[in-house]
């Protein structure tokens, strides 16, 4: 029974925290670089809104709390939609753009197990323009280089051009989804089997069963998909993919795309351009986003956006995975050992190294010294400073500082 206590838990050790942390501190430098400030939403929002909007998590795979008046609220099971809601509750219209950045919790329950995971994430509200998609692509791009990974690709998709394409099938809810899993798994004799029982028209079954194909280099998978019998709106969006490139190439960061015209979210609220960012050898996608124009027309507002999120806890078994982490040591800097009778001087000392920035613990029993880089012993009438295998006497703070900043040269 005590078992349970421990199990479903989400610690993150010091070690991890460390890594964390300079993960993060990395993605946020870079998203400053590109103008957008941080934000917070709440943690509890209410499940009605998650209920009422389509194409979020599924509310089976959110976490829910009662609160005391007995409404149900749900831990946030994402970022997109909370941000959303307070724009689309202070603006109707289009904002002057507004560019924010978060680094947050989002709870969802998947298999059999509640899942807390932390994002980084950005969204931009603003015109809904190819030039800002390649901005957005490039700040994704930007923050994977900024940590490390020199081989990644961000996969690139087109939500609405695919809808187009199932569109033009009229299939029911049940098919839909099942077709989209197995283009999404590239799994052609499936798809094929599936386009005969639905009885699809022959030439529509063709340019279907193509869609698995349509993936790799990004222009000349433009070529491919525009040689299929497309309708008007399709012939669009590749042309604006077209214009993506172009503008990816102007950041020069064209080498790390591909497009994956089959290509689709979890999130159903994506009306354009989607992506993913991988890293070598890890089979997840480490940062997803897209466009969602139509997002805040279900809140009654009308607020085009694209963003996207990291997944942080994922990201951090990614650099492990690839050793791009710094050497991170449990260390003091510095630890003070002193005789009970001089404890007060060792705490002045101490007070004034940590002003100094240095990390400090003052001691009186040897047995309990933490690991530290050098050791100060107050004993015997004496003060030694002892580091990089010496040990040093001095009279004074003064000398010991000399003596600290010396060590650092050594170093
Ligand atoms: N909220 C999305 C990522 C995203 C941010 N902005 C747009 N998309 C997710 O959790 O997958």
């Amino acid at each position: 029974m005590y078992q349970d206590i421990f199990d479903n838990t989400n610690d993150t050790s010091v070690v991890d925290f460390s890594k964390k942390s300079y993960l993060l501190k990395k993605i946020k430098k870079r998203f400053l670089t590109y103008g957008y400030r941080q934000i917070q939403t709440s943690t509890l929002e209410q499940y009605d809104l998650y209920q009422s909007i389509t194409g979020t998590v599924h509310p089976d795979n959110m976490i829910k709390v009662i609160d005391s008046s007995g409404k149900i609220l749900v831990l946030r099971p994402d970022v997109t939609i909370p941000i959303t809601r307070m724009f689309a509750a202070i603006n109707k219209q289009q904002l002057p753009v507004q560019q924010l950045f978060y680094i947050s919790e989002v709870f969802r329950h998947a298999s059999q197990e509640n899942s807390e995971q932390t994002q980084a994430g950005i969204e931009n509200f603003g015109p809904s323009t190819v030039e800002q998609d390649a901005e957005v692509i490039a700040l994704a791009i930007h923050t994977l280089h900024d940590l490390g990974f020199d081989s990644f690709k961000l996969e690139i998709g087109q939500a609405s051009f695919f809808r187009e394409l199932l569109e033009l099938l009229n299939l029911s809810d049940n098919a839909r989804v099942k077709l989209q899993s197995l283009i999404q798994a590239k799994n052609v004799s499936e798809i094929k089997r599936l386009l005969e029982q639905l009885r699809i028209q022959d030439d529509l079954s063709i340019l279907i069963q193509q869609v698995p194909f349509l993936y790799g280099d990004f222009l000349g998978v433009i070529h491919s998909a525009s040689k299929l019998a497309l309708n008007k709106q399709m012939k669009n969006k590749l042309a604006e993919l077209k214009r993506l490139y172009e503008v990816l190439q102007m950041y020069e960061v064209e080498n790390y795309v591909s497009l994956d015209l089959g290509l689709i979210n979890h999130m159903n609220y994506y009306s354009d351009i989607i992506f993913q960012g991988f890293v070598e050898n890890v089979g997840k996608p480490v940062l997803m986003g897209g466009r969602y124009d139509q997002l805040a027309e279900q809140l009654n507002a009308s607020l085009p956006a694209i963003g996207f999120a990291i997944d942080v806890d994922f990201l951090v078994d990614a650099m492990d995975q690839h050793a791009l982490f710094p050497n991170v040591t449990n260390k003091m800097d510095i630890v003070l050992l002193t005789e009970q009778a001089r404890l007060q001087e060792a705490i002045q000392s101490a007070t004034m190294l940590r002003s100094q920035g240095y990390q400090v613990n003052v001691r009186t029993d040897e047995s309990t010294i933490p690991a530290s880089t050098s050791l100060i012993r107050y004993e015997n009438k004496q003060q030694t400073l002892e580091c990089l295998n010496h040990t040093h006497s001095f009279s004074d703070q003064n000398e010991l500082m000399r003596l600290l900043r010396q060590q650092k040269e050594d170093e």
